[in-house]
């Protein structure tokens, strides 16, 4: 069975609750998941994996976190080419700017983007929310 990574930055536990659900979707359909914090793991774990899920909450002035979850895109996005990435993350009181820039930026290094602005959600997840993130999860457990 294969297994889809599911790696994220959380400051207060919401986008870490909003990864469980990316994981359960990943089981139901059919594959594994394995959770993990962007501090446990390096990049290039995820250079052989056709799809992968990643989460960071809006943070700065509608950017990703910075001393962590930035560098740690960035180095995706040399070997992103190709591969199907799931983004979400959870934010306080905006529009979802950071997210439709990080869907740009995953799309401009040559990625297929799911979710992205439809598994983003104002602090933690609702039921709304935890769907389209299991739906997300099922995209990937398909690739
Ligand atoms: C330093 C800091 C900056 C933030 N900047 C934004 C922002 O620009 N836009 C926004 O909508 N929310 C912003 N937030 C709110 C967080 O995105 C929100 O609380 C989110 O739920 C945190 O997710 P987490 O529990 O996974 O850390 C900010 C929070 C912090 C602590």
């Amino acid at each position: 069975m294969s297994e889809v990574i599911v790696a994220f930055w959380t400051g207060t536990g919401n986008t870490a609750e909003m990864a469980e659900y990316v994981a359960e979707g990943i089981r139901e359909g059919g594959a594994e998941a394995k959770v993990v914090s962007v501090d446990d793991i390096s990049a290039a774990d995820l250079k052989d994996a056709a799809a992968f899920a990643l989460g960071c909450p809006s943070m700065g002035v509608e950017q990703l976190e910075e001393s962590t979850m930035e560098p740690f895109v960035e180095e995706v996005c040399g070997f992103a080419s190709g591969k199907t990435i799931g983004l979400f993350g959870s934010y306080g009181w905006g529009d979802g700017e950071w997210m439709r820039n990080w869907v740009e930026q995953m799309e401009g290094a040559g990625a297929t983007v799911v979710g992205g602005e439809d598994t983003i959600c104002q602090e933690a997840p609702d039921a709304d929310a935890q769907d389209e993130l299991k739906a997300m999860g099922k995209q990937l457990a398909a690739i």
